[in-house]
């Protein structure tokens, strides 16, 4: 599997490198193209054992090495002359960078750093592609000058020769073990023992030790934590095509499979003809088309801060790591949750391999771990909405993404009930700002007893996780309603198409509503019959976004070879496919299998000999 992944892998990045050439040689961001091109990333069941190499290494270079480090590395790197992985999380630690173990200990009589992972729980530990297939890593370390610690820093490792492959002396390196998914990308565990590379292997883009041993630090510290925002953009777009791909698998298949007669003596109808199924795949359809909207949009503003980042301006890195926060965290979970409900609904034949959803919802899951796990970025997200309240309370204006949060706080009470949909963003995010309010409350009350930041976060950490999820929704809904209500091209559409599009608008913002009732009627009086309305409405739109449900999956565009999948192939012809799986099985080459003599017979005789016996 390993092997095959790898010879994927190769042919993706030799597709990637010339997407590359194509669109802006020599530049950095060909992604959301790449991103087009969902073969890269689904041909490859297993997991893509260089996606950390493209994704964190060589960006790790360019971003975080100075330019003459770029030339003697990163451009190697670019061209896949060398094969690296971003080796930060060790066996003991992933979340807590400060208490990372691996060390770095500046030797300035011969200007090298002396690389060690003192303990077994210091081993790096989960880098993808580290086990077998790099031969250089990006290793972080804390940075040590006369045994004085500075904090983190990254350093340029080479862990193999690169004709042999053989471990380098004092790298201990292989492949973690079996995981419940992407058992092709070899992540990988890295011992170093004494380990010297020269003082110029340390990137020093934004923090630098010079030859005497004095060290420069970085104006902004977070900003050696960007390689990891670029990746939460990325799986933000990424999660949102693992859903789409399940929604397409799980609509082709609910209008192909018939079941259960829904007036008595009718035929059986098509699945997706009962309500309740409805209800449990048009939304996810739309969930996918509004997390890859919101992700495309992170995307940019991503750009937009890299390149400011490289100006050293650095004022827009915390409202992009509030938001890819966000997003990584919203797009992980509901994208996870969504794939399973759809796996659900389809029934047994959802079970199988031949249908893929156990293989999409493997390849999307762990990304609600690595990256940052996600309840602890909604906690970064709650700390975050701590400090932007305590701005909102001194009358000083908000980043954008945030600015409905100072609007919201003005409000005395909410506006009169109408249903509409600017009513219904507005009830969530004032739900958001009153849970952000009550969150800061009880995170304010500690401080101000003296508890410590990271303490009053952890003891208000549930509040602070509501506010967090709720902002989200705010900012995923917003984005979504700009989108097709004040979108600059909206007079390009057609009329059918802005209806559908109008139509899925309205589904999400009535499904967040029900979603988050219990959290809304905590600030917002509403009746029985304007709740009773919403109801008749999400029927009616399940109703209405029907006919166009295998349309809207169709658009996502996704070829058989990419689905892999007997239940959402293009022809329909399920069946036929399901059964053509079942034969190529290996149990079914021979009529008796060989565990038969072996087994089955023995234990078969030897309980028919036991019952006679008892008979006697
Ligand atoms: C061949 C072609 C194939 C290529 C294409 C494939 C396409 C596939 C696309 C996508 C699929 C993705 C596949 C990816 C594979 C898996 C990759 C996984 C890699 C990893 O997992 S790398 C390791 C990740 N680890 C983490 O994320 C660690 C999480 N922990 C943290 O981030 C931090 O410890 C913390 C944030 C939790 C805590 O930070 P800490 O320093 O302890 O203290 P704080 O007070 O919380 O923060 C201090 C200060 O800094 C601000 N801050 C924190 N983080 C950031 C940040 N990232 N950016 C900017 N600012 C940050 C924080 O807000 C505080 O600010 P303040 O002082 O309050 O103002
Ligand atoms: C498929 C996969 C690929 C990966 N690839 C890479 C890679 O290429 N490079 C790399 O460096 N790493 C990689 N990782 C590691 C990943 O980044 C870490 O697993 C992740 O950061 C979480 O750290 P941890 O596993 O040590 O969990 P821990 O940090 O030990 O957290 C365990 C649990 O403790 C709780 N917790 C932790 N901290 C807090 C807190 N502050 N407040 C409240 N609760 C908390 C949370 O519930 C968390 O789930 C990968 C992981 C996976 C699964």
């Amino acid at each position: 599997m390993a092997s095959m992944s790898v010879k994927h892998a190769i042919a993706a990045a030799k597709k990637l490198r010339s997407l590359q050439e194509r669109f802006n040689p020599g530049g950095s961001d060909i992604y959301p193209a790449l991103m087009g091109d969902e073969a890269i990333t689904a041909l490859i069941p297993s997991g893509n054992p260089l996606s950390v190499h493209i994704l964190m290494f060589t960006r790790a270079l360019r971003e975080q090495g100075t330019d003459e480090q770029y030339e003697k590395f990163g451009r190697r790197a670019d061209n896949n002359e060398i094969i690296g992985t971003f080796a930060q999380t060790e066996l003991g630690h992933g979340t807590y960078l400060r208490g990372l173990e691996a060390r770095a200990d500046y030797d300035r009589g011969t200007e090298e750093f002396v690389l060690n992972t003192p303990k077994l729980s210091s081993y790096k530990w989960w880098p993808g592609g580290l086990g077998q297939t790099c031969n250089y890593c990006i290793f972080v370390a804390q940075l040590y000058i006369d045994n004085e610690a500075k904090g983190m820093a990254m350093f340029v490792v080479q862990i193999r020769d690169e004709e042999t492959h053989m471990p380098l002396p004092g790298v201990h390196v292989g492949e973690i073990g079996k995981k419940m998914g992407l058992n092709g990308v070899n992540n990988g565990f890295l011992g170093l023992k004494d380990y010297r590379v020269p003082r110029l292997n340390m990137l020093m883009r934004h923090q630098q030790v010079l030859p005497d041993g004095r060290f420069v630090k970085s104006p902004v510290s977070q900003v050696s934590y960007f390689p990891m925002v670029f990746v939460r953009c990325m799986v933000a777009r990424q999660n949102s095509n693992y859903l789409a791909q399940a929604a397409t698998i799980a609509t082709r298949y609910s209008v192909i499979r018939r079941q259960s007669p829904i007036e008595e003596g009718q035929p059986e109808p098509k699945i997706l003809e009962h309500l309740t199924q409805q209800m449990k795949v048009i939304p996810e359809i739309v969930t996918a088309v509004v997390y890859r909207l919101a992700a495309a949009n992170l995307q940019n503003m991503y750009n937009e801060t890299a390149e400011a980042v490289y100006r050293k301006d650095f004022s827009r890195l915390p409202e992009l790591h509030a938001l890819a926060c966000i997003l990584k965290v919203a797009t992980s979970y509901d994208s996870t949750y969504g794939i399973e409900r759809l796996r659900q609904a389809c029934g047994g034949h959802g079970y199988l391999t031949a249908g893929n959803l156990g293989n999409i919802f493997a390849m999307a899951a762990p990304a609600c771990t690595y990256e940052g796990e996600n309840s602890v970025l909604y906690l970064q997200v709650g700390k975050i909405l701590m400090k932007n309240w305590s701005q909102v309370l001194a009358g000083r204006e908000l980043m954008p993404s945030m600015a409905y949060i100072s609007e919201c706080s003005k409000m005395t009470s909410f506006p009169q009930w109408t249903g509409s949909w600017e009513c219904l963003l507005k009830a969530i995010q004032y739900a958001c700002v009153g849970s952000i309010r009550l969150a800061f409350q009880s995170y304010n009350a500690r401080v101000q007893s003296a508890q410590s930041q990271t303490a009053a976060v952890n003891y208000s950490g549930l509040e602070l996780t509501k506010a967090a999820e709720l902002h989200g929704r705010s900012y995923v809904a917003g984005n979504f309603y700009q989108q097709i209500v004040n979108s600059p091209n909206k007079h390009q559409r057609s009329p059918q198409f802005q209806k559908v599009l109008e139509n899925m608008l309205e589904l999400h913002l009535i499904q967040i509503f029900f979603r988050h009732l219990g959290d809304i009627l905590r600030f917002i009086r509403i009746t029985e019959d304007e709740i009773s309305a919403l109801q008749r409405r999400l029927e009616e739109v399940l109703k209405e976004l029907r006919p166009d449900a295998v349309a809207i999956t169709d658009a996502f565009d996704f070829n058989d070879k990419i689905l892999s999948s007997a239940l959402g192939c293009y022809d329909g012809n399920v069946y036929e496919r399901l059964f053509e799986a079942a034969l190529k099985h290996p149990l079914n080459r021979k009529s008796v299998p060989d565990f038969f003599e072996a087994h089955l017979k023995p234990f078969m005789k030897e309980n028919a000999d036991n019952a006679k016996k008892s008979k006697l």
